[in-house]
């Protein structure tokens, strides 16, 4: 579904990566990972486009979007999109129901699609909408964020560092609900320093490195 080609970024005389290709399919989870400062957030960002590669081209579903201009830019955040922060990035004066159906706006809704009330069962949070986000606790707010993309159902979802900040139990449902929505057919990319949710990803790309080498897959899942 999305393909890179020779892709490549640069802030003046420092490459941060070069001849990046790689492709994420439907179903596939794949980590990004290398040192701070390697540039996963970067690449994120250009898959995002929120930011713009040097070189090399990204194709969506056979579509370059590398030149994509605001309007389209915003339209393929919309539609495509979902995004999971470390800092959840939540609308924090505002109830937990709200926050998500800011995702479900801009979408007609499809039936069969989640509900608010499903999403929240999904993530544990059943129940919780009408509470206030900023009075929820760290790991109940990434539950927010996730059950919000759960409702916007995106094709491809960008995650950065999303468990940075968890401990464990929230971190093992962050992944297991990122892997139950890559089964059903969602593309994941998730840039982590966590060696656990690495190992849960079907594939692994090192950024970074001096040669970069492509993704390589993972054991327990090749
Ligand atoms: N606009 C910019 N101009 C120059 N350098 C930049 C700019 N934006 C980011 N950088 C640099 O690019 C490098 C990569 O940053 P990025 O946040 O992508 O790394 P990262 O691998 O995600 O790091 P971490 O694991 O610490 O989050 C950093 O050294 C950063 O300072």
């Amino acid at each position: 579904m999305i393909k890179i080609e020779n892709l490549g970024k640069s802030y003046g005389p420092r490459t941060l990566w070069s001849g990046l290709d790689f492709t994420v399919q439907r179903g596939q989870l794949l980590a990004l990972v290398g040192p701070s400062g390697s540039g996963k957030s970067t690449l994120l960002n250009c898959l995002g486009l929120l930011d713009s590669p040097s070189t090399g081209a990204i194709h969506h579903e056979g579509k370059d979007i590398t030149g994509f201009g605001p309007g389209a830019a915003r339209r393929y955040r919309r539609d495509v999109l979902g995004y999971l922060f470390q800092n959840y990035a939540l609308i924090e004066n505002a109830t937990v129901a709200a926050n998500l159906e800011v995702a479900m706006k801009p979408r007609r809704k499809r039936g069969g699609s989640p509900t608010v009330a499903d999403a929240l069962k999904r993530v544990g949070l059943d129940g919780r909408e009408k509470e206030q986000v900023h009075r929820l606790s760290g790991g109940e707010q990434q539950r927010v964020a996730l059950a919000r993309l759960i409702v916007k159902e995106p094709a491809l979802v960008l995650a950065d560092e999303p468990t940075g900040a968890l401990d464990h139990e929230n971190t093992t449902l962050v992944v297991d609900i990122l892997r139950t929505m890559s089964d059903d057919g969602c593309a994941v990319v998730i840039a982590t320093h966590n060696d656990a949710v690495r190992d849960r990803c079907d594939t692994v790309l090192t950024v970074g490195s001096a040669t970069e080498p492509g993704p390589v897959k993972n054991k327990e899942h090749a």
